[in-house]
């Protein structure tokens, strides 16, 4: 049995920096997802953070975009540490920081709040899948978008964690393609629930949450294909409409909707700016992969730099190239919306 410390004291170790707070970031997301703020959503970086000196120079080159179309496009960084397996393989680095299968939680723990807190420096909000909930009070601090993954939509167990996190979380559909799952997760997510869970000291603890009004759907595409063409975003829109929950959608380019090929994401970038441009405003943002370089590689050997160790990526230069594409889709939409005299104040 190995002792950890308590979320407090890993937080000592590693506090958010000076600048935008996690909770201003929140806000900016949930307004997106209100449509209060017309902005694009993107969330992007690497399926997962397995080497901090590359997170953190990713973070940095993404935050040159970020800034340069910040009045079209909010841009959050994904900065995943918990990898959800279909079988078995490496879980992250929380779990396996030597990823040796040494399994140094300890290590792990110390090594992403020190990585998520050099990415803060960078001002970009940060983006992570919450997999397992004895871990999510070491790190929420600092996240300002969480996602509930493919694998986990169904498990009451994330429903009820969901309800109680302080960010926007995003839900996927099933790997299956089923969307109606992940809507009745947003359901279950926005009411008032039980939540067993660790407080600042380590002591087990049950929380009434009140329920998390700006839990969203993503759309990952599936077994069955992609999901974000057609009326898919209009019914779940409709669906969700009818539970009071936000009705914009996340469209997820990569996963199910690319087939895991890195080279198509932004085909599916370019279907949904296209939406938008044409006014679509039931798209809060995108979802890509991407890292410093593209493709993937084995976990075993020399790793080369910046490259994936999980699912294939974009490169950071192709995804400033998506960016500057949702940035005119996004301006577009914007102007649209002006001129029908509901622009964001
Ligand atoms: O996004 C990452 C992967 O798709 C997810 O963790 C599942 O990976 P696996 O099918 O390689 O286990
Ligand atoms: C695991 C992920 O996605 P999904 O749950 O859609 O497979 C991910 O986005 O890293």
């Amino acid at each position: 049995m190995t002792p950890l410390q308590t979320p407090a004291q890993s937080r000592l170790a590693a506090p958010h920096p000076a600048g935008p707070s996690v909770t201003e970031h929140r806000r900016a997301i949930g307004d997106i997802l209100d449509g209060t703020d017309d902005r694009l959503l993107v969330i992007t970086g690497p399926c997962s953070a397995h080497e901090e000196t590359a997170m953190v120079e990713y973070a940095h080159g993404l935050a040159e975009a970020a800034a340069r179309f910040a009045d079209d496009l909010l841009v959050v960084v994904r900065v995943y540490t918990e990898k959800p397996r279909t079988r078995l393989g490496w879980p992250g680095m929380l779990l396996d920081p030597g990823m040796d299968g040494g399994h140094d939680v300890p290590g792990g723990i110390a090594r992403v709040r020190a990585m998520l807190s050099s990415v803060a420096e960078t001002g970009l909000p940060i983006a992570a899948e919450f997999v397992d909930p004895m871990l999510t009070p070491f790190t929420s601090d600092l996240i300002a978008w969480g996602g509930i993954g493919a694998r986990t939509v169904e498990s009451p167990v994330h429903r009820r964690m969901a309800s109680a996190l302080p960010m926007p979380i995003g839900v996927k559909n099933r790997t299956d393609g089923a969307v109606a799952p992940a809507i009745d997760a947003i359901a279950a997510a926005r009411a008032r629930q039980p939540v067993v869970t660790l407080d600042d000291a380590g002591r087990p603890v049950c929380l009434d949450s009140p329920g998390n009004r700006h839990a969203h759907l993503v759309l990952r595409g599936g077994e069955t294909g992609p999901n974000y063409e057609g009326d898919v975003i209009a019914d779940a829109a409709e669906a969700l409409a009818a539970l009071g929950a936000p009705s914009r959608v996340v469209v997820d380019c990569s996963h199910g909707n690319s087939g895991k090929d890195h080279r198509r994401q932004p085909q599916v970038a370019s279907a949904v700016a296209a939406r938008v441009a044409d006014g679509g405003r039931d798209v809060a943002g995108v979802m890509l992969e991407s890292f410093l370089h593209e493709g993937s590689q084995s976990i075993g050997g020399a790793l080369r730099h910046g490259v994936s160790v999980t699912d294939s990526c974009l490169s950071l230069g192709r995804t400033t190239e998506v960016i500057e594409e949702l940035a005119d889709a996004a301006r577009c939409r914007l102007g649209r919306t002006a001129t029908a005299g509901s622009a964001r104040s």
